[in-house]
């Protein structure tokens, strides 16, 4: 496209969210006027969609749920005088506590102040947290260093409660699961307890739970009489609960500016009202990713580029909220739609040197989201006579967004003045809503997960299968078939890979290699 062309489209395209300083540039991705008309009516369904979901509808029909996450930056949206009570009192008390903890009113039973912040949870219960603790923290300014344990890997256990070392003391332990019962959280809460129990300190008076009323971790929070419980809300998904106590309390707690990560949300909301799709950055968004992919699972790839490393954890943050709300087998109707948009990237200019490569020349099966941020932070320091680091990185953005261009590959361009917490709520902000706006013009809902189950009622058959297993080894070795035949068992695979990990782990002898090894009691 001519220069001149190309700057006419940015100049009838660029929309954004003035007051935070955030624009969003979708001119590269090549839609025209035509298309625009032509999804009209779909994103007027989607933005009426939109509308009755902030009025409290039931957006979320297979689960019979409220989709609220937007009172939560605006409480005065919420559809009844309790919910917005609650709302607010939820945030107050999250401010509160971390002013006492901050203030040394609330103290760890070990003596001293609390300095450290472990995070226990998974899914939306750790990915808005450390993306948000990464982008804006400063270690040597936050009042508490924050620490996070998303897994069941023991020797990723170790490897944080190493680091506390001997600080676990005054180690606040926030456990987040808005299910309470999620078995990856739970083992993490029971590592911190070990680790507690281990120097004669108990988890409770220095735990807090973030979970639904009456859950499992609720009830266990209660009965031991941890320091504080906050409220999670079945209205409230896992992946856009970084505006509730879920991603607030961390970043209170860290010291980092709670007030502007939720206006910076609340503006980002506004400015994506707008039933306008020239003026709405979420619908440019939406529209964007309907170009690309027509409408259709598996098409194109969104590829996150942000130029700055304090924006690294972006894309895994946007994988859950855009892959668990849109990768569906079935659309609302129930017919099989195998919907889904997949996500990736890291950062640049560092991409540049690994896969971009592809990007420019091979397979043409993506489009870019690029994230400018104008303000290069850091020291100023020339590299060059006149050139700064900083200079390098945003020449290297340019560059890659124009030599995508001449490609022929589509890119979107985020640009935010600086990384802050009003920025990082607009960008979390931006991508619910064209995520939402997304899921309505192609017909999926966004607010459930049924996929996730079937992982879950697998895993939980395997370890039922491996306490069969254990039981049924004796002092004489058999091979992986043989277990299997005796205990009827038509999975041997299962039985096999089940049996090296007990034998690795210690809990199963093994003679001999591969399929034909032989296994007894350890
Ligand atoms: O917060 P929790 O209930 O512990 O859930 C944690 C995560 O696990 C699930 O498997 C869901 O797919 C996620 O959406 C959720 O964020």
């Amino acid at each position: 496209m001519a220069a001149s062309a190309a700057w006419q489209r940015y100049g009838e395209l660029l929309c954004g969210v003035p007051e935070v300083g955030l624009t969003v540039d979708p001119s590269r991705m090549g839609y025209d006027g035509a298309f625009v008309e032509r999804t009209a009516p779909a994103l007027a369904r989607a933005f009426e969609a939109m509308d009755a979901l902030e009025a409290g509808a039931l957006a979320n029909p297979d689960e019979g749920r409220r989709v609220g996450h937007y009172w939560l930056r605006d409480p005065a949206r919420a559809p009844t005088p309790e919910l917005r009570r609650e709302i607010e009192e939820a945030a107050r008390r999250v401010q509160a506590f971390a002013a006492d903890v901050h203030a040394g009113r609330l103290r760890p039973p070990a003596g001293g102040r609390f300095t450290d912040l472990l995070c226990v949870g998974i899914g939306g219960s750790a990915l808005g947290p450390m993306f948000v603790a990464d982008a804006l923290g400063d270690p040597a300014r936050d009042p508490l260093r924050p620490h996070f344990l998303d897994n069941t890997d023991p020797d990723g256990f170790a490897r944080v409660l190493g680091a506390i070392g001997p600080r676990l003391g005054q180690t606040l332990v926030v456990v987040t699961s808005k299910s309470g019962g999620t078995p990856e959280t739970r083992n993490g809460m029971l590592a911190a307890r070990a680790a507690l129990d281990a120097v004669g300190l108990a988890l409770g008076p220095q735990a807090v739970a973030i979970t639904q009323a009456g859950s499992p971790m609720d009830e266990l929070a209660r009965r031991e009489g941890w320091l504080a419980r906050f409220p999670m809300w079945d209205w409230v998904g896992g992946r856009t609960s970084e505006t509730s106590a879920v991603g607030l309390l961390p970043a209170a707690l860290q010291g980092l500016d709670v007030e502007g990560l939720l206006e910076g949300a609340r503006r980002c909301d506004e400015a994506t009202r707008v039933h306008d799709p020239r003026r709405n950055p979420a619908a440019a968004l939406a529209l964007s990713w309907l170009f690309a992919t027509g409408g259709k699972g598996g098409a194109k790839a969104m590829v996150v580029l942000p130029y700055k490393d304090r924006l690294l954890l972006f894309s895994r943050y946007l994988q859950q909220l855009v892959m668990e709300s849109l990768g569906k087998r079935l659309d609302l109707a129930g017919r099989r739609v195998d919907q889904g948009l997949t996500v990736y990237g890291n950062k640049g200019s560092t991409d540049q040197h690994a896969y971009v490569q592809q990007l420019r020349d091979g397979a043409d099966d993506f489009f870019a989201v690029f994230v400018r941020v104008l303000e290069s932070g850091g020291a100023p320091a020339e590299v060059e006579p006149g050139v700064t680091a900083g200079d390098y990185l945003h020449g290297f953005l340019l560059g890659t967004r124009a030599a995508l261009a001449e490609g022929g590959r589509g890119s979107v361009t985020i640009t935010v003045r600086r990384v802050d917490a009003r920025s990082v709520g607009a960008l979390v902000a931006l991508f619910e809503r064209a995520v939402g706006l997304y899921a309505s013009m192609v017909g999926v809902n966004a607010y459930h997960q049924p996929g996730v189950e079937a992982g879950k009622k697998a895993a939980a058959a395997v370890l039922a299968l491996q306490a069969r297993v254990v039981g049924a080894l004796g002092p004489t070795p058999r091979t992986s078939e043989e277990l299997a035949a005796a205990l009827g068992e038509p999975e041997v695979e299962t039985v096999h890979l089940l049996l090296e990990h007990l034998a690795a782990n210690g809990r199963a002898r093994s003679e001999g290699e591969g399929i034909g090894a032989r296994f007894s009691a350890g």
